[in-house]
């Protein structure tokens, strides 16, 4: 790999570099067989491209309507796992109360400190990949490593945008002609765009028979979009996963994943499509369409294996360890995006030509134009990509710090007992922070803080099979939530309304059940809590 130029340009800095692979002579195209997911995908040798890629890399999402959420300390999710060497699961593995609900557990509140496992997408834990030029499906990323089962392998990045600019943009393409198609659904309301702006994830095609999947995790108060290993997965292997529901692409693109399930069109779940309005050119051999029929959702797949989790058992002992405590800080800064750009994107990455060997490589020219502030990449920020670490200029974090709005709600009686003076009341605690779940308890009391002060067992046993319950039904709501959150998106809502009859009475039983075990929880903590009030007052 060399640097080909650096040439600034006043404050900006332009880098542009080539990497050399080996073949790069050959001039006959050629096709290379390559197994992914035991579908043989061919893929193509070429000298030259016939159309060149421009897209700004960024490694962060970055908000076009809207600013990043600013997480005050209370809003934070804080697990209760505790630190064991002796099993290494400890360090929020599966457990981890924000693992089973998809949070990531933020950096300085975490009991675990620097061990914690779940700070993937902060901390950039991307798999290794190698860009490559498909023969049908434009360029596709490879892994370049060993990935297993459930493994994280890389954020889709982009732009987040509004619906309403989804839908002009998207609009906008094609009328531009472009012919890849790169907005993906977020929430209800909101897209990520990866056409000018985006990481590696924006690469990965589609196939109906995939061997990832993406997965939403809120991050520092954001939801984010992940691509998780759905299968084992070889390196060399062609990462895809399925565009349904998520893929907001406004052309009927007829789909080469070459899988024996293959519907026959890219996203034909998903909005986009059934939106459409636009049909390629019959000319454009990739996207040809005669007479496409509009695809009936109902008539197929059970709408929960998309966004399926793993199944976690519900397993808490009773009692956990209480937490490092934090008590006595009463800071309530907010909590900065990571790597929330300064300035405006700095990286750009020019792909425009690309040479397929034997070893699968590609030949990237990456420009990268550098901020002001040339700041030198940490390893743990680098895109893993095989053909060299991209110099990037990473963005510098905002270092402005916003006055904090204190947001307690709930639970003010038990603040009025005192509960919050004994150490009772749980700071930073909000285990269902799913998108679609709005508690009106963001704070939370744990049987464990309360416990020590009951001195009935009885009255212990109650508080822990109270809270179990509520962490069963609080999960069992998520998962909820997760199955059905297609069908939302596809309708554009957030809540039940116009979900089918039969989901929406699971939605209503399975809320008005958490909520139940909410309330229960609640009852149960400030009973005991009245108790130990009342033997305080006869102890004195
Ligand atoms: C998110 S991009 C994926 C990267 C893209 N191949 C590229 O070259 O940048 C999605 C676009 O890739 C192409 N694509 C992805 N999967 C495909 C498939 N299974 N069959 C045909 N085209 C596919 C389509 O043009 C689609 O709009």
């Amino acid at each position: 790999m060399r640097r080909k130029t650096a040439r600034d340009r006043s404050t900006k800095r332009q880098i542009t570099r080539t990497c050399s692979w080996a073949n790069k002579g050959l001039r006959s195209m050629r096709v290379a067989k390559r197994e992914s997911n035991g579908i043989c995908l061919p893929l193509k040798q070429v000298e030259t491209l016939d159309t060149q890629l421009l897209y700004t890399h960024i490694i962060c999402n970055e908000f076009i309507h809207r600013g990043h959420k600013q997480l005050v300390d209370d809003d934070v999710p804080v697990c209760s796992c505790k630190l064991s060497k002796d099993d290494p699961e400890s360090a929020c593995g599966d457990r981890c109360l924000n693992v089973l609900t998809s949070n990531e557990c933020t950096h300085g509140f975490c009991p675990c400190g620097e061990s914690c496992k779940n700070q993937r997408f902060q901390k950039r834990k991307y798999i290794k990949t190698k860009l490559v030029k498909t023969e049908e499906r434009g360029w596709g990323l490879l892994a370049d490593q060993d990935v297993k089962m459930g493994e994280f392998v890389i954020e889709y990045c982009g732009e987040v945008i509004s619906s309403e600019e989804a839908r002009t943009r998207s609009q906008n393409y094609e009328s531009e002609g472009m012919q890849d198609a790169y907005i993906i659904s977020l929430s209800g309301s909101e897209f990520i765009d990866a056409t000018r702006k985006g990481s590696l994830g924006r690469f990965i095609n589609h196939s109906c028979d995939p061997n990832c999947e993406t997965r939403k995790w809120t991050v520092l108060g954001e939801v984010r979009v992940g691509i998780f290993a759905k299968k084992d997965i070889k390196t060399g292997t062609e990462l895809t996963y399925n565009y349904n529901f998520e893929w907001y692409g406004g052309a009927k693109v007829r789909c080469r994943c070459g899988a024996a399930s293959c519907v026959g069109f890219l996203g034909a779940k998903s909005r986009g499509f059934q939106e459409d309005t636009y049909v390629w050119e019959d000319n454009d051999d990739r996207f040809s369409v005669e007479n496409v029929p509009l695809y009936d959702s109902e008539d197929d797949e059970p709408l929960s294996t998309f966004f399926k989790k793993a199944q976690v058992g519900l397993k808490f002992k009773k009692l956990r360890g209480s937490i490092p405590s934090k008590s006595g800080e009463k800071t309530s800064t907010p909590h900065k995006a990571e790597n929330t750009p300064k300035t405006e994107p700095t990286v750009e990455l020019k792909l425009d030509e690309t040479v397929e060997t034997n070893n699968v490589h590609a030949t990237l020219q990456h420009e990268v134009l550098m901020g002001d502030e040339d700041k030198p990449i940490k390893e743990e920020e680098t895109d893993n990509v095989s053909t060299g670490v991209v110099e990037k200029n990473l963005q510098s974090e905002k270092n402005e710090e916003q006055d904090s709005k204190k947001q307690k709600q709930g639970v003010l009686s038990l603040k009025r007992m005192g509960a919050e003076k004994l150490g009772l009341f749980q700071k930073r605690s909000r285990f269902y922070s799913n998108q679609y779940s709005n508690s009106p308890i963001s704070s939370r009391i744990k049987a464990q803080d309360i416990h020590r002060h009951i001195l009935s067992q009885d009255a212990c046993d109650q508080l822990v099979a109270a809270e179990e319950a509520e962490v069963a039904a609080t999960l069992e709501l998520n998962r909820l939530h997760d199955k059905l959150r297609p069908t939302m998106e596809e309708l554009g809502k957030d809540g039940p309304d116009s979900l089918p009859m039969s989901m929406a009475e699971e939605w209503i039983a399975v809320t008005c059940k958490q909520m139940a075990a909410v309330l229960n929880f609640n009852h149960t903590a400030m009973i005991c809590l009245a108790r130990f009030a009342q033997d305080e007052q006869v102890l004195e």
